[in-house]
């Protein structure tokens, strides 16, 4: 057993919680004593993992977005795409290949176009081949440098599982919300694990937030914001609750416990949306505040930061309507948030109020929308989201 190589990916697993479990204890007898006796927390080492990828690629983002001209280049589908996009995905496969090379991988973005640009290429190596957490523990962890630029585009591509219901599948955004990244305003790292369709654990780094969890959210939240107080890293793992911490460039800092705001008058919920009206029904969404009795404006801004931002109390509810029928909402865009909301006291459905189905493909081909608020007060945001679709359509 212990030679097959279906437990080599497991080996490497524990001596990385080993090597975290220790670091901090200097006799060999405590060491022993530690591993031995203490069950590891579910997932504790793909969370230790997962955070410090997601921290490192946050690193990335961040140099892109100071220090380079931001190297906008057309996808496909239109969306803006950067070298930090690309960049942030091969640094967190790295590590997720380094320990849980068996695991699936869906990853929103694809090498083939740095395969032919050669200048492309060459920018986002230098810096995916420079970016390091500045604590070297924390950086052997994840398995130090991609050894060369082949391996860098290879590792990109590992991303491009169909997905499905069952066995190990991770699923990453390496930049949401490019739209607000490119703006200065909010986006996020996000980086989720499936086991069986079911989101077992979620991070999210983002980098423009307010790392204060009692910050409530405001209009110009993120906008051209300093470095200075911003930064947060929110997790959660299934069963386990959601904390917050502040995003560094090292070891990972202190994490607090987050829960959303307990709200028995909906009126004086803070509601936030999408920026971008071609990604959620603006229209729609303004009705059903009103109908709810909110009387403030939403609050808008790009990315997850809207799940993470809820999850901690700083705003109460997330709608995400559909703008047309046929769009199906991408899994990486909502993994870790609906885990990390739910995990804070939250529930996360589509229009329709079926749970989000992460167990399709890379898609929410089952799901339509996204309705995220505290668990009391679900039903009824879903009954008036029901009753003012309901009469669009009639
Ligand atoms: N027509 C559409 N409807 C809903 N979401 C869309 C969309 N077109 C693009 N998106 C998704 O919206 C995401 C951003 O969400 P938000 O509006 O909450 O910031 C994008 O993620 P990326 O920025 O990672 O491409 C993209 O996947
Ligand atoms: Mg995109
Ligand atoms: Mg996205
Ligand atoms: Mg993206």
């Amino acid at each position: 057993v212990l030679l097959s190589p279906s437990f080599l990916p497991r080996l490497r697993q524990l001596s990385a919680h080993f090597l975290t479990t220790t670091a901090s204890s200097s006799s060999l007898f405590l060491r022993r004593t530690t591993t031995s006796t203490m069950a590891a927390p579910a997932y504790a080492s793909e969370l230790q993992i997962a955070q410090l990828a997601v921290q490192r690629a946050s690193i990335l983002t961040k140099r892109v977005f100071h220090e380079k001209a931001k190297g906008t280049v057309d996808k496909n589908d239109k969306s803006p795409v950067t070298i930090g996009d690309f960049g942030a995905q091969a640094l967190i496969i790295a590590a997720l290949q380094h320990h849980f090379p068996e695991d699936a991988i869906v990853a929103e973005e694809e090498a083939a176009q740095l395969r032919e640009d050669a200048n492309l290429k060459q920018t986002i190596w230098d810096l995916v081949s420079s970016t390091k957490l500045d604590d070297p523990a924390a950086e052997e962890l994840l398995g130090g440098p991609i050894k060369d630029i082949d391996s860098m585009l290879e590792l990109i591509d590992r991303g491009n599982s169909l997905g499905g219901s069952s066995g190990r599948i991770w699923t990453i955004d390496p930049i949401d919300g490019t739209k607000g990244f490119l703006r200065g305003g909010q986006y996020a790292v996000c980086l989720g694990l499936m086991v069986d369709a079911d989101v077992k654990v979620g991070v999210l780094g983002c980098p423009n937030l307010p790392i204060d969890d009692a910050a409530r959210l405001t209009a110009d939240i993120g906008a051209n914001a300093t470095d200075e107080g911003r930064g947060v890293l929110f997790s959660a793992v299934q069963g386990h609750g959601a904390t917050s911490r502040a995003l560094t460039a090292g070891a990972l800092a202190a994490e607090k416990p987050i829960a959303m705001r307990a709200i028995d008058d909906l009126s004086k919920a803070t509601f936030c949306e999408s920026v971008e009206a071609g990604h959620s029904a603006h229209d729609d969404q303004a009705l059903i505040s009103k109908k709810l009795g909110i009387t403030e404006p939403s609050v808008r801004m790009d990315s997850q930061a809207k799940y993470g931002s809820i999850a901690r109390g700083a705003g109460d509810i997330y709608l995400r309507l559909p703008v047309k029928a046929t769009y199906q909402e991408k899994i990486w865009d909502h993994a870790a948030g609906d885990l990390i909301v739910r995990e804070a006291g939250g529930q996360v459905t589509d229009i329709h109020g079926k749970r989000l189905d992460f167990g399709v493909g890379r898609t929410l081909a089952n799901n339509k929308g996204v309705i995220a608020a505290p668990a009391a007060v679900h039903d009824k945001v879903l009954q008036v989201v029901k009753e003012v679709l309901g009469a669009k359509q009639a």
